[in-house]
């Protein structure tokens, strides 16, 4: 096979010029944009995924268009390595390299990755596409895909799939199927089957009764919320709002991000009973949160820390109960709660460790236990099994009943990634086991008022962080800031951050009480737009407000 890089050159230049010259980056998740922006992004991200495969001797790697979270006129793009990881960090460079360069320059480029990287182009090579719903993702699709063509790669298109099960036709496919098939209909029966034997047929139990709401965020997470529902055996009684059918717009007012940062129900919540357990993920389909009001009103959140400790001392339980020794380990981001790490740390004595933002800070990380479990506060997480648990597991099972419960969860749980819909069934299975409600799941730990704010800057990279972005080390001075304000509070703690995946910075605070929390996140953020170079309008003081 020869392939001429001309063609991609006149390829790109005729169908998807750059038309921006303003620099992007490949951040937190990929690149991240305006929709209008990013045709000719997609298009070089197509021609990098081939190479990328080539270079990894024709293992399949997958390309995702999603902005996630986003609202909805943006649109992003991430890279899936072989064994469903995030690309790997040297890539990184290579994409924003590859995807700044002018229509002039990118024979050249593309030439030098294959030397720098001593790539055989006649290899065969194969790239998974797939993407949100977002009105503009099929135009973006096609661009990721005349990439692959432009360098003669094998491209497979899945039309409009979750971020996790990309991920999953990834690891499938690269696994020669010892993982699933790498198919819809492959990932649904993977998970409903190891879900509905975990039920054995016991569908309410104690304090648990089998009826929750799903907000969908009107994104792909409706949809296959949705053909779940249709293949399960009403094995879980599910109402799904915020479909992404009529007007609602994908993570408007509904959505992990919105009930997570704003602490409130979806906008469209429809009336339910008190303690009804309720479910929002995010646009992709990645992260997923618990809420729900009690009999006076007040709205309560179970996000990605209480998922964590579901898990590990359910886990931990469960291991214990089948005589076998593994090594279980939590990692979390700087934004869990404070609470949760006490509780993590003092009442589960399990060992925890904090990573940068992120998740392919704390996948690296939880590999380094024999089982792994990772959540960031905004529910995005999963658990991860070593080989070697894997077979004491396995080997117990012979002798231990118990232990199929350990195999099923292992199937059952998404290895590759978090998956809002996988995560979901298995809290389903955790509260459905222990006979728990949600009043039980809270009552574990109380967690402290916690706020996040946004904050716009001329340049949000003039702040640079260390320590797992717990200390801000520049602009010089507002750590000191920060530091002085904290002191003021009792339990306080705050930090700063550029964003990864939005033009803004963000703050986090936490403290005692709610006003305490509410007064510290708005000193801090004043500290950042007077020492960062703020833009944007004045913060909203709190009511209460002593400054
Ligand atoms: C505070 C927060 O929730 N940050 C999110 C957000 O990253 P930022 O770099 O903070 O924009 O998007 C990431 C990708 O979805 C996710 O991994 C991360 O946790
Ligand atoms: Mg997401």
């Amino acid at each position: 096979m020869s392939i001429n890089l001309r063609t991609v050159y006149a390829f790109a230049r005729e169908m998807y010029p750059k038309i921006t010259t303003e620099p992007i980056q490949y951040g937190t998740a990929g690149f991240r944009g305006k929709a209008e922006f990013l045709d000719s992004v997609m298009f070089r991200m197509g021609v990098l995924a081939t190479l990328r495969s080539r270079f990894r001797g024709g293992s399949v790697i997958g390309v995702m268009i999603t902005a996630s979270h986003n609202p909805e006129p943006d649109n992003g793009v991430k890279l899936i390595d072989p064994k469903g990881e995030m690309l790997e960090p040297s890539w990184e460079t290579i994409a924003t390299d590859l995807v700044n360069v002018s229509d002039q320059d990118l024979e050249q480029q593309v030439a030098k990755i294959i030397k720098d990287n001593q790539i055989d182009v006649a290899s065969s090579s194969h790239v998974y596409v797939g993407m949100d719903n977002r009105y503009h993702s099929p135009r973006l699709l096609k661009a990721v895909s005349d990439g692959v063509i432009a360098l003669k790669g094998n491209v497979r298109e899945f039309g409009i799939v979750t971020t996790p099960m990309m991920h999953y036709f990834v690891v499938s496919a690269n696994t020669k199927e010892a993982y699933g098939k790498p198919t819809e209909e492959g990932y649904y029966k993977k998970l409903i089957s190891a879900f509905e034997e975990l039920r054995d047929g016991c569908l309410e139990k104690g304090n648990y009764r089998n009826y929750l709401v799903f907000d969908g965020a009107n994104g792909v997470g409706a949809r296959k919320m949705l053909q779940f529902i249709k293949r399960m055996n009403k094995s879980l009684d599910i109402t799904v709002i915020n479909q992404g059918i009529g007007s609602g717009k994908i993570n408007e007012d509904c959505g992990a991000d919105y009930v997570k940062v704003q602490q409130r129900p979806p906008k469209s919540m429809p009336s339910v009973e008190p303690f009804t357990r309720c479910v929002s993920v995010d646009g992709d389909a990645d992260r997923v949160v618990y809420f729900f009001t009690d009999d006076s009103g007040q709205f309560h959140l179970l996000d990605g820390d209480r998922i964590a400790t579901l898990v590990a001392g359910y886990l931990m339980d469960l291991i214990k109960s089948c005589e076998i020794n593994l090594r279980l380990g939590l990692v979390q981001t700087a934004y869990a709660n404070g609470a949760s790490t006490d509780y993590i740390e003092n009442e589960l004595k399990v060992p925890v460790s904090c990573v940068p933002t992120g998740v392919k800070h704390l996948h690296h990380k939880a590999l380094e236990y024999d089982v792994g479990i990772y959540f960031e506060a905004n529910g995005h997480g999963t658990i991860v099994f070593s080989d070697y648990a894997k077979s004491v597991i396995a080997q117990a099972v012979t002798t231990n009943p118990k232990a199929k419960t350990l195999l099923l969860l292992i199937d059952l749980i998404n290895e590759t990634v978090g998956d809002a819909i996988s995560d979901m069934l298995l809290v389903e299975t955790i509260l459905n086991h222990k006979g728990w409600d949600v009043k039980d799941w809270i009552s574990t730990y109380n967690d402290l008022p916690n706020r996040q704010l946004k904050i716009k800057v001329k340049d949000r990279n003039v702040i640079t962080t260390t320590d797992a972005e717990r200390i801000c080390v520049k602009p010089v001075g507002l750590q000191d800031e920060i530091n002085m304000a904290v002191s003021n509070y009792k339990r306080g703690r705050a930090f700063v951050r550029p964003s990864g995946t939005e033009d803004v910075v963000r703050v986090y605070a936490e403290a005692a009480t709610k006003e305490d929390t509410e007064n510290l996140s708005y000193e801090v953020g004043l500290l950042v737009q007077r020492l960062a170079g703020g833009v944007g309008p004045e913060l909203t003081k709190p009511n209460n407000a002593h400054l």
